[in-house]
């Protein structure tokens, strides 16, 4: 249940890279909606975990393929690069594999457990499934999914009217997550930022976070001041839960 999560140590978090959830593995933190150069350079430089990339038309930080393809090029050794879809057709998954060559595939529709299952005998790559959050009883939802989905990522339900399934900078009662079995491996996601970070990371002790909308801007515009604030704020935290 992990896609090989690596420890970020060499280039980020040093001493600090000690996850309390299971002990003396690290942080993994993904940057996700990444659109330019600059922004990839900044999370990788900051010692992102992995990179996203978003393949939802509708979404402001939608990228092509191909583009997504040459971004990627920057990741490689350094971070997992991550293709976020949503209900994605075969064909539209075949050319983003083809293009991109992404190292896992994060699926945040409503793919059940016989699609996810499909999608990895597919393409061979790990795939991350998203899941709604709001109360205690979404975390039902995992049950299916459980040896399928190599990994989850738990992002804040939508809000009404949203077009956009995840992005929405909306975050959800991460309280709910004390109780969660250890063995599920897990991003934390929805409305991160670096000023609830420290508190996030404290309540809930994942082992990676994910975090789009709280370093940016504006939408889709990746701010790389915000993308090393984040970064300081979850140094600040580990140290202080090291300590
Ligand atoms: O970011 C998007 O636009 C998006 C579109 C479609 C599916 C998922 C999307 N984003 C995912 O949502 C998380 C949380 O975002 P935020 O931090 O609350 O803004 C993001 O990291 C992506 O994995």
């Amino acid at each position: 249940m992990t896609d090989g999560h690596r420890a970020i140590t060499g280039n980020f978090l040093d001493s600090s890279a000690i996850s309390c959830h299971f002990p003396a593995m690290s942080l993994d933190v993904k940057i996700c909606g990444l659109k330019t150069p600059e922004a990839v350079a900044a999370a990788l430089a900051n010692g992102a975990s992995h990179v996203g990339f978003i393949f939802f038309p509708k979404s402001p930080r939608y990228v092509l393929a191909g583009t997504a393809g040459e971004l990627r090029k920057a990741a490689v050794g350094k971070a997992k690069a991550v293709a976020v879809t949503v209900d994605a057709d075969d064909a539209f998954l075949d050319e983003i594999v083809a293009a991109m060559q992404p190292d896992m595939l994060q699926l945040h529709g409503d793919e059940s457990p016989e699609r996810v299952a499909a999608v990895k005998a597919r393409y061979g790559l790990p795939v991350m499934k998203a899941l709604s959050i709001r109360d205690a009883a979404d975390l039902d939802a995992i049950q299916p999914f459980r040896g399928i989905a190599d990994r989850f990522l738990f992002d804040a339900k939508p809000p009404v009217g949203s077009e956009l399934p995840g992005g929405n900078g909306i975050q959800f009662d991460w309280r709910i997550l004390a109780g969660l079995d250890r063995n599920v491996d897990y991003l934390l996601a929805g409305g991160l930022n670096a000023e609830n970070i420290g508190e996030a990371l404290s309540l809930t002790n994942p082992p990676g976070v994910d975090i789009s909308s709280g370093v940016e801007s504006a939408p889709g515009v990746k701010d790389v001041g915000l993308i090393e604030s984040f970064f300081d704020a979850v140094r600040s935290a580990r140290a202080r839960s090291a300590a």
